[in-house]
């Protein structure tokens, strides 16, 4: 970006100021001077406010950053706008480059931020951080954006980059998994991953404020491989776990119906054993499953003679999925499937005939802790936002900022963002010095209300956050567009994986 304005020519500003007219139209933004002469004609916010007195030929940089995200100058198709910069000026204005840290106050959690200091984040978190910003900032962000719109699966080029740099093995969590292989090129060695490293992974990811993508991003994985993982016999555990790491098929978990959500009791899709137990054939019907779309193959929990049994399905004949369209986007894969006669050879049973209960709670803590690393995180972008349009905005001649009340909702933001991440990561400290089953006995409790606790703030930090944007936060582009994917996605996390009231609830009972 230095490099772009050292080329620019010095350009008088009384020379600027000779440049009023359509066809013939010059404003400056943050001391570069824009010809808009053609520009103006396509301008989405019409020609007539360029030509206003107080904008042609003038410095329009407020009333510029009042109305337009920064990002925008910095758009390819925007360059050859830029023809000068004021005689004796400078740009005030840094643009961020790819893989940097936010100076907005409470735009990064306190680890990040270099005033603080962390007892719980080391070099390695440190390294595998900064090489996950980049891969976001570069790959992940436009192509989530591009997919959030067009409801296509995510690109090629992505999985294919998250397979290489064994991003998938990672989602998994710590474990023997890694061991022996290079993460991220080295920024962080398998035998010493741990919960930290994945947090930092789920909360990256995160920044790319889209949601629907984020969930069609393999989180299908996140759920539906762990009973793989812990359950299945050799050699399908090991296929399986080398195909879907390795991005060649993708997996989701298909537990919840029409029928039944959160009771998994519930459950009427069935399983039944041929006569020579080699064979078990499975009809019914699944909901809301995240990534079904894309799936080549399904963890199904289906209910057999004496409870409910676990089997790994891979899509084939009598195996069908339909797109539900979500408040979210298409590209979340999020699918209806139906399971006619399906047959699927006896040694697809992952864990005990009868016992499916327990592999499908063994992963909930897990998969609810992750979904709490990834709502404190968008919470806190929307905390970040909030800030700058607050300084950014003028109204009644002053910076938003200057109204009490909108100072008012943001201390209750800033409290509720930085309380949240405190506990997460207290409690991300736990699962480090635990064995699962420690974890299982010791944390479903405070993770149940973590998880409650945080999505209940998204939801406060959400309706705060749209009186400070106004129509902005119902406009899906402009200024406040990461504010209306936010209020129209947040909900998400307060249902899957568990509805609010119902990790309350357990979490007591646990007590
Ligand atoms: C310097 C070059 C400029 C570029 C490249 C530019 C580009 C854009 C773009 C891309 C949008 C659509 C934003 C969206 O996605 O909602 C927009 C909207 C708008 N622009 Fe500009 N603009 C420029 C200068 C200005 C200036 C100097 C003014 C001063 C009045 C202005 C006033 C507006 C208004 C009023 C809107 C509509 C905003 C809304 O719908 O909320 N623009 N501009």
């Amino acid at each position: 970006m230095a490099a772009q304005t050292e080329n620019l020519k010095s350009i008088p500003k009384d020379e600027v100021a000779k440049h009023t007219k359509q066809g013939d139209l010059w404003v400056i933004v943050d001391s570069i001077v824009y010809d808009l002469s053609k520009f103006g004609a396509m301008h989405p916010g019409g020609i007539g406010v360029l030509l206003d007195p107080e904008v042609a030929g003038q410095d329009a940089t407020t009333v510029f950053y009042g109305l337009h995200r920064s990002e925008i100058l910095q758009k390819p198709q925007y360059q050859r706008l830029k023809i000068g910069i004021v005689e004796g000026q400078k740009p005030r204005i840094k643009p961020s480059l790819p893989g940097d840290i936010s100076r907005v106050p409470y735009g990064e959690p306190t680890w990040l931020t270099p005033e603080y200091k962390s007892p719980y984040f080391k070099e390695s978190h440190r390294a595998l951080q900064k090489a996950m910003r980049i891969f976001v900032d570069e790959l992940l962000y436009p192509d989530a954006q591009a997919c959030e719109e067009s409801g296509k699966r995510a690109s090629k080029e992505v999985l294919q980059a998250m397979a290489e740099n064994n991003l998938n093995r990672m989602r998994l969590g710590p474990g023997k998994h890694l061991h022996g292989h290079q993460l991220f090129g080295g920024a962080v060695k398998g035998e010493e991953f741990d919960y930290f490293h994945e947090l930092v992974l789920n909360q990256e990811i995160s920044r790319i404020n889209a949601r629907g993508y984020g969930d069609g991003l393999n989180a299908g994985m996140v759920i539906g491989l762990p009973p793989v993982w812990n359950f299945a016999k050799e050699p399908l555990r090991s296929k399986v776990l080398d195909e879907v790491f390795s991005g060649q098929k993708v997996i989701s978990l298909a537990i919840s119906e029409a029928f039944a959500g959160s009771d998994v009791a519930g459950l009427r899709t069935t399983a039944t054993k041929s006569e020579d137990g080699k064979t078990w054939t499975i009809n019914g019907t699944k909901k809301w499953i995240t990534g079904g779309m894309h799936s080549d193959y399904f963890t199904v929990g289906a209910k057999t003679e004496g409870g409910l049994t676990v089997f790994l399905v891979p899509r084939g004949e009598g195996v069908e999925t339909k797109q539900i369209k979500t408040s979210y986007s298409t590209t979340a894969g999020t699918a209806y499937i139906t399971f006619d006669n399906v047959k699927v050879p006896a040694e697809n049973m992952l864990g005990p005939e009868d016992g499916g209960l327990l592999v499908i709670l063994s992963n909930f803590n897990h998969e609810r802790w992750v979904m709490c690393c990834a709502s404190a995180r968008s919470s806190r972008t929307i905390v970040e936002e909030c800030l700058k349009w607050g300084a950014q905005r003028f109204v009644f001649g002053k910076p938003l900022l200057a109204q009490a009340v909108i100072r008012h909702k943001l201390a209750a933001m800033i409290a509720k963002v930085e309380a949240t991440q405190a506990w997460l990561e207290q409690i991300t400290y736990q699962m480090c010095n635990m064995s699962y089953k420690e974890q299982s006995r010791n944390l479903a409790g405070q993770i149940a209300f973590l998880k409650m606790q945080s999505t209940r703030f998204a939801g406060e930090i959400s309706d705060d956050a749209v009186q400070i944007f106004g129509g902005r936060a119902i406009t899906r582009t402009g200024m406040g567009k990461f504010i209306e994917q936010f209020q129209r996605t947040q909900k998400f996390d307060a249902i899957l994986g568990g509805a609010e009231d119902v990790l309350g609830d357990l979490g007591v009972r646990q007590a």
